[in-house]
């Protein structure tokens, strides 16, 4: 189809950009850079990227971490909404969230939902595992069972959580840009346990699906 311009890929470490590169060869309208790891970092490196060219439509992938019985170890999750989870002030009553605070700065980014249904049904075309639903960034990786049942709680919607998602949102909406996030499952979220890390695995997913958003978008 290729109906878009140019279109900017950030991720956060070498092994995903070499991974995106490799899916999508050398379409020469897609620029894959590096976002570092954590919401600041992706912020501020997405807003100099976009400071620096002209795009049409941003996107945040990588690897993630997904949630029992929603975003299965292989599977690639598109995100609805990008979701601060970790912004606001915990209570005795709970979490509060920087909106509820009444601070008036979301901590939700709503995705391109046309565009998400569009790669939706290619990816799944492709033979890939695919969901959509929202992905939660947080600076933290959730390494407990009661951190996750919180969240889980908290965020019902959520199918997957990375680090970087929200702030890449952040700065594709102050240029006014259309974003998307798309993960590769790496792994369950809970308690941490680095030896169920398939990180190959999702590294191929994330290839075949970057050969699929240079062939549709
Ligand atoms: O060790 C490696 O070979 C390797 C290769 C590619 C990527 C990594 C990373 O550690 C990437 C860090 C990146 O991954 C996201 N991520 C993955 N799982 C989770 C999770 O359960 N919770 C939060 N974030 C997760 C995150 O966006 C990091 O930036 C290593």
């Amino acid at each position: 189809m290729n109906n878009f311009g140019r279109i900017l890929i950030m991720t956060s470490v070498e092994a995903e950009r070499d991974a995106i590169l490799r899916g999508i060869e050398s379409d020469s309208r897609i620029d894959v850079k590096l976002a570092g790891v954590g919401p600041i970092s992706a912020g501020i490196q997405t807003a100099k990227a976009l400071a620096a060219d002209e795009y049409e439509l941003v996107i945040n992938m990588g690897i993630a971490g997904g949630f029992a019985d929603k975003a299965e170890v292989g599977s690639l999750v598109i995100a609805n909404e990008m979701v601060s989870a970790d912004l606001g002030a915990e209570s005795p009553e709970g979490f509060i969230t920087l909106d509820e605070l009444g601070f008036g700065a979301s901590t939700r980014v709503e995705a391109d939902g046309d565009l998400g249904e569009i790669l939706l049904e290619a990816i799944k075309a492709a033979g890939i595992s695919v969901r959509v639903g929202n992905i939660l960034t947080l600076s933290t990786v959730t390494g407990t069972v009661e951190t996750t049942s919180k969240l889980q709680h908290r965020e019902p919607g959520a199918l997957a959580e990375a680090m970087e998602g929200y702030g890449v949102a952040m700065a594709a909406k102050e240029f006014g840009l259309p974003v998307l996030e798309i993960r590769s499952i790496s792994n369950p979220i809970g308690p941490r346990d680095r030896s169920a890390w398939r990180i190959k695995d999702a590294l191929v997913t994330l290839e075949s699906a970057s050969k699929v958003i240079a062939e549709v978008l």
